[in-house]
């Protein structure tokens, strides 16, 4: 079931240039898709687009369309170009949901991780009180965090980078989103705690069978988590095929450019980030 359909995407800046050029890809219910290019090919515009977040000045071209049937007959087929803002806020959380390369973004300085946690969880779902407590130790639980009850009680800054990413996949996830959008997830991360925050999202993925676009610079991590990948260069898609394909047999000279500095990376790290690929087969 095609739960994403983005046809001739089109975002113009507003100097009138044009960040995002004629995007089109559909996406399961289910499916993990990679969206991979340098800094400034356009990821970032392409995944705002989708959300109906663009910031002001920009203009969206083209369609987006969300078909979610059982979420909520309201969101059958939703347009999100050009909606407005009360049909894009019901979009948010449930048809779809974000979690970004910086946690602090998604995180209030001010408040304890655990009222943060628990506010999609009394918005979307009603709970209150005891109920409300006890979903937030199981929202902290299922992002594998130890101790929950204690990093309920614990502002942003008392955690570390890594504690505060699975805080954001947990509120990202309360509302049980079809679509999860993963923006640089890891990238801030140091390469052992990314890891296995990118274990712990391909296990909720799959576990709960949500769909997953996953943004990100490093082909190396994106074709470990994602089947298919598009490739974007200055806002346009230069190839798309499966992970394995992508990455054995790159057909653009941009994404050989990719493939050769992935492996020279990934060589530098001494297999840190080994995974479904064998970066050292020639
Ligand atoms: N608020 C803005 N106003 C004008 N131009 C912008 C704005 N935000 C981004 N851009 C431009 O849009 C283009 C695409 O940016 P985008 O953030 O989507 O790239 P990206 O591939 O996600 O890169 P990165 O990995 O650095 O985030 C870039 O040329 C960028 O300079």
């Amino acid at each position: 079931m095609t739960l994403l359909t983005v046809a001739g995407l089109h975002v113009r800046g507003p100097e009138g240039r044009d960040l995002v050029s004629d995007v089109s890809f559909t996406l399961d219910a289910g499916e993990r898709l990679g969206l991979i290019g340098e800094s400034g090919s356009g990821k970032s515009m392409t995944a705002l687009a989708i959300m109906g977040l663009t910031p002001p000045g920009m203009t969206v071209s083209g369609s987006v369309v969300f078909d979610a049937p059982g979420l909520d007959r309201s969101l059958d087929r939703t347009e999100v170009v050009g909606a407005g803002e009360r049909r894009l806020t019901s979009l948010r959380g449930r048809a779809t949901s974000t979690v970004f390369q910086e946690p602090l973004t998604a995180l209030d300085p001010l408040m304890r991780v655990g009222r943060q946690v628990a506010e999609p969880l009394r918005r979307r779902r009603g709970l209150r009180g005891r109920a409300l407590r006890a979903a937030v130790t199981a929202a902290l639980e299922e992002v594998r965090l130890a101790d929950p009850e204690r990093i309920a009680r614990a502002y942003p800054h008392e955690i570390s980078g890594g504690q505060r990413q699975r805080v954001a996949i947990a509120m990202a996830i309360a509302c049980d989103p079809a679509l999860l959008i993963a923006d640089e997830p890891t990238t801030a991360l140091d390469v052992t705690v990314q890891a296995d925050v990118l274990a712990l999202l391909d296990g909720l993925v799959e576990e709960r069978g949500m769909a997953l676009l996953f943004i990100s610079h490093d082909l190396a991590v994106v074709s470990r988590i994602a089947e298919r990948v598009i490739v974007l260069k200055d806002g346009a898609a230069v190839e798309s095929g499966s992970a394995g394909d992508v990455v054995n047999a790159p057909r653009h000279p941009y994404t050989r450019d990719l493939v050769g500095s992935a492996r020279r990376l990934d060589g530098a790290l001494d297999g840190a980030l080994d995974g479904a690929i064998d970066w050292r087969t020639p």
